[in-house]
């Protein structure tokens, strides 16, 4: 008997998840790696045994049944999985992740099978680079790390957060084809603040509250350096950290290695993608809107400081592009006298009388484009709706919370609200909305246009460092694709059937920043989508030997 790639033979390689065929094993294949007798007689194509996926599907009765399936299936078949995912994106992105995710990551110590990733815990502290040197793989080139300190709109869920990275990661693969074999999901465990976690028999983490700042970042400096000195060119992704830390850690690599922060820099993309088709419907420039956040976290502060080098680069002074933001807060309008404002959010607080009503401030400032950003369900309330419909022709609304019951608004509400005239968009998908005989198709404004992309330019170009431009560079490339059609549908974003082809061109754009730049690592090609293309995971078998 012959052994695979892996040394793996027997039921050995058919519980090898990454090797694993199951009934496609081929006559010679079950011959050879002593499979014979392991299997049923028949073999099977990849698409046939898509097909007894999707009849398993229709037995279940939730998407979070079907979410606990499809991690099994990954468990044990990562080919099937992904084949599966990537036949049908509009289908199964919900179910791998948002709003399912969501959900999911509330019960993850419940509905936990086994382990995926990484978890390192603060009681390593001093031995972080060897702990990490116990993961099997010699070429990560991706990390997505939380503390889940704050996940999605869902506060601070410890232990349960590791469902993100390790859902982000599967949209890498799933949405830009970046390769799995190079990804690696990890919890940084330092605790956690949530009391009934920490009373829960079933809770996955350590038991013990989150340590101050002055604590916790030296742990995150040791992390940063282990993964620098084992995985050289490994870009760290941070997600769902809560927001001071997201921005003060961002600030403190971003000029050192190659990292980037989804929830600022991913979610400021896509915004702005949404933004720019915005004004394509309603005509007028970026310089001249005045937006409005109700959320002053990191995907509030991310999106402002990038709108604000844009307004710059249409011709404004800085200040004069920071004087068109204002966001407000749990503690009402961020005006110059407050001072329970981070470092970070105070060049957004302007002179203002106090107040803590979102329909007064709104009526106040006047805003044309609104961004919810908050983490609170229904907080655009009609009488918000009302008042940015009553000052603007084409109200910009953005409910970009998550999951669905933490949006700010529905579509549904939006449309009816503003008698048709919003132009709106969700973090969230809605179906679509009938009003006065129309139908509004209302776009997810999801960062999962953006960064699997993003990631995927990184991946391709061995990029050195992450910027803000590679960001600003996607919105606009996924601005440019959505159909006229769609945008005449009020559909800010590209359709999510087209995801991949979507990202493709999306990573070819973000690739030629990087050149530019002088950030990449490999040569320049002459045709970058090609170059792209050539580097897309393939969701087919792999060869044995
Ligand atoms: O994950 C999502 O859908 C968007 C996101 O990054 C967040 O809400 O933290
Ligand atoms: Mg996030």
């Amino acid at each position: 008997m012959k052994a695979s790639r892996n040394g793996k033979t027997g039921l050995d390689l058919i519980h090898d998840p990454v090797l694993n065929k199951n009934t496609a094993f081929t006559r010679e294949e079950r011959e050879k790696y002593g499979l014979l007798g392991l299997l049923p007689a028949v073999v099977e194509s990849l698409d046939q045994q898509v097909q007894r996926v999707l009849m398993q599907l229709t037995h279940k009765h939730s998407d979070m049944d079907r979410f606990v399936y499809l991690t099994g299936l990954l468990d044990t078949n990562e080919t099937l999985f992904y084949k599966v995912i990537m036949s049908d994106p509009t289908r199964f992105l919900p179910i791998v992740y948002d709003p399912t995710i969501g959900e999911a990551c509330l019960k993850f110590g419940h509905i936990y099978r086994r382990s995926r990733g990484m978890y390192l815990s603060i009681a390593h502290r001093g031995s972080v680079s060897k702990v990490l040197a116990d993961w099997p793989d010699k070429d990560v080139r991706f990390i997505c790390v939380t503390n889940g300190g704050r996940i999605l709109g869902l506060g601070d869920i410890g232990a349960n957060g590791m469902g993100i990275p390790i859902g982000k990661l599967q949209l890498y693969t799933g949405a830009a084809g970046v390769p799995p074999a190079h990804l690696l999901p990890l919890f940084l465990d330092a605790g956690t603040n949530n009391e009934q976690l920490l009373e829960d028999p079933l809770y996955l983490g350590i038991r013990q509250k989150r340590p101050p700042t002055e604590e916790l970042y030296p742990f995150v400096d040791e992390f940063v350096a282990a993964v620098q000195e084992r995985y050289p060119d490994c870009c760290i992704h941070f997600e769902d950290w809560t927001g001071s830390d997201a921005v003060h850690l961002l600030a403190r690599y971003r000029d050192k290695v190659c990292c980037y922060n989804d929830d600022i820099q991913g979610t400021a993309g896509i915004t702005l993608a949404g933004l720019i088709n915005a004004l394509k419907i309603k005509g007028g420039s970026l310089k001249d809107e005045t937006i409005f956040f109700a959320g002053a976290g990191s995907a509030g502060i991310g999106l402002a400081d990038l709108l604000v080098s844009e307004m710059v680069s249409e011709g404004l002074a800085e200040e004069e592009a920071r004087s068109r933001i204002w966001m407000y807060d749990v503690n009402g309008l961020l005006q110059s006298e407050r001072d329970d404002l981070f470092d970070f959010q105070r060049k957004y607080a302007h002179k203002h009388a106090p107040t803590r009503d979102l329909t007064t401030a709104i009526k106040s400032v006047k805003p044309t484009t609104l961004i919810g950003v908050s983490t609170v369900g229904g907080l655009f309330t009609r009488s918000v709706v009302e008042a940015m419909a009553e000052i603007n022709d084409r109200p910009v609304v953005f409910a970009l919370s998550n999951p669905t019951d933490h949006a700010e608004c529905t579509a549904e509400q939006a449309y009816q609200w503003t008698k048709g005239r919003a132009i709106f968009a969700a973090g969230v998908q809605f179906p679509p909305v009938d009003y006065a005989g129309e139908t509004y198709r209302a776009g997810q404004a999801n960062n999962l246009y953006i960064f699997p992309a993003v990631a995927m330019a990184i991946y391709a170009t061995r990029a050195k460092r992450v910027t803000d431009d590679m960001f600003i560079e996607a919105a606009k490339a996924v601005a440019d694709q959505v159909p006229d059609k769609l945008l005449s549908q009020g559909t800010l974003f590209p359709p999510q059937s087209d995801i991949l082809e979507t990202s493709v061109k999306t990573a070819a754009r973000v690739a030629k920043t990087v050149f530019d730049a002088g950030l990449a690592q490999v040569p320049q090609p002459a045709d970058l989508e090609d170059f792209v293309r050539k580097h897309l995971y393939d969701a087919s078998y792999p060869e044995l030997d």
